[in-house]
């Protein structure tokens, strides 16, 4: 069934970008979804190799999706000149059909954290940097990592980060250890964008106090410690690494857009990569459904005289998970319309709400069509357990539910006094109008 545009965004979505949600359905059906396996088995076993070496099966895709358009389809033409021209609600429509492939995002140049890296440096870098780094991103020659995280520090809270900074002439000195930095295992990782804490001039502003760096990967006295595992996933080539850095030395013109900018860079940074996220996971979700329906049909499986589809309480799951994909999309399609109409910063209760609700409801509707496969959903024949550990990542990453929730609680609870007011208004209304009346008696409101 081609992919159908809600509604409700109907005449938000250009007659181009239509085209190219037909052509990136058409490319990932029939080339991503097929090569999915053959990238997982291209993946050396061999340990001495496993993180020196990356399928080759990924650059036959790259090759044969850009020849097509289909490349850096991310970067939005409300805030950016470099991509190819669509909005972040276009984009999103075709987020979510590369969340159907692991190898999607990356055959059209649209991986994270690459996207994210990439929209710093369009948006914060200047000239050189943007020459010795957004080019060969953009033209996906080389990947990057960004390297926020530390292991010594709780780092839900950016102001604890404390990767020593300091500024020797024109020189940064840089020293610390910094973990989870998802990409910094490829070999073809060429650049970090590094969240650091200033040494000199600290800002009694807590929020100025962090400085955003650009570190080559091969720069003496950085160690890629090892790759960290998600549910037993390494995640190769890719991974998520431990880094250490001793005394590293890049030059200060490194630095992006100043000392002390680190945060309006990386809240710049998470808005949209959010909502790329949601959209692949309903891109996974809407394959966890399909799935879960071509096997509670086959025929081979009957129980108790059935197929497993007649059983009602998996006709309610097929409902219950269509009704949680579809409010979903609608939920993150809404964030990226108001990042298109304004920015990310507008957006952010909108963009805070999806970044909570899919994960969530994504991991339910996965469970579901795990559940629906017995013990073979839990295994590697299918792809469903290794797109719920992905995506339960996704409740941590960019920051854990809770904070997020904590912050949306905060913002809500200020409407207090204005809910107050307009209540006492209406409570002084309605007893003028109980007395024009003349009823008796009152009801408490
Ligand atoms: C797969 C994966 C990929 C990642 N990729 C990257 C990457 O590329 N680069 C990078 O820099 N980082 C990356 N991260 C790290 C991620 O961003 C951090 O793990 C996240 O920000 C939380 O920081 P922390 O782990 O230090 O948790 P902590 O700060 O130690 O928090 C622990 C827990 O405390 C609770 N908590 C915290 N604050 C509050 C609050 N206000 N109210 C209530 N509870 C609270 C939450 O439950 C939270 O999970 C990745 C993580 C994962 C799992």
């Amino acid at each position: 069934m081609p992919y159908e545009i809600p509604a409700i965004v109907q005449d938000r979505v250009s007659p181009r970008a239509r085209e190219y949600l037909k052509k990136i359905e058409h490319f990932v059906e029939t080339e991503c979804i097929p090569a999915d396996e053959v990238y997982e088995a291209q993946v050396s076993k061999d340990p001495s190799l496993r993180w020196k070496s990356y399928p080759p099966i990924i650059d036959e895709l790259k090759k044969k999706a850009r020849a097509q358009g289909l490349w850096n389809l991310f970067l939005s033409k409300t805030h950016y000149t470099q991509g190819a021209g669509f909005t972040n609600l276009e984009y999103g429509l075709m987020a979510e059909i590369l969340g159907r492939s692991h190898t999607g995002s990356e055959a059209m140049n649209c991986s994270a954290p690459d996207t994210g890296n990439m929209e710093v440096l369009a948006k914060y870098g200047n000239d050189a940097q943007k020459k010795e780094w957004l080019e060969p991103l953009l033209d996906g020659k080389i990947r990057s990592a960004f390297l926020m995280t530390e292991r010594y520090a709780a780092s839900s809270d950016a102001k604890n980060i404390n990767m020593k900074m300091r500024i020797e002439g024109d020189t940064i000195v840089l020293n610390g250890t910094k973990w989870w930095s998802s990409g910094a295992c490829d070999p073809r990782c060429a650049v970090y964008i590094t969240m650091t804490k200033t040494e000199n001039n600290i800002s009694t502003d807590a929020f100025k106090q962090q400085s955003v760096v650009i570190v080559p990967a091969n720069t003496p006295g950085i160690t890629v410690l090892r790759p960290l595992h998600v549910y037993g996933y390494d995640d190769a080539p890719h991974g998520h690494a431990e880094v250490r850095f001793v005394n590293v030395r890049v030059p200060k013109s490194n630095l992006v857009l100043g000392e002390g900018r680190g945060f309006e860079i990386i809240q710049g940074r998470l808005g949209p990569g959010r909502i790329h996220h949601c959209m692949r996971s309903i891109g996974a979700a809407e394959r966890g459904l399909d799935y879960m329906i071509a096997r509670v049909n086959d025929p081979n499986r009957r129980t108790f005289g059935k197929l497993i589809s007649e059983h009602g309480t998996i006709r309610t799951w097929i409902a219950e998970s269509r009704i949680q994909i579809d409010s979903c999309r609608l939920l993150v399609l809404n964030a990226a319309d108001k990042i298109d109409r304004i920015d990310a910063k507008a957006a952010l209760k909108e963009i805070a709400m999806a970044k909570i609700v899919v994960p969530r409801t994504v991991i339910d509707v996965l469970d579901k069509a795990i559940q629906a496969h017995g013990a073979g959903g839990i295994c590697q024949d299918f792809p469903l357990a290794r797109m719920w550990a992905g995506i339960r990542t996704l409740r941590i990453a960019d920051g854990p539910d809770e904070v997020h929730l904590a912050q949306m609680g905060r913002n809500e609870n200020t409407r207090a006094a204005e809910i107050v007011k307009r209540h006492e208004a209406q409570e002084k209304k309605r007893e003028e109008l109980f007395r024009l009346y003349k009823i008796e008696g009152r009801s408490q409101l």
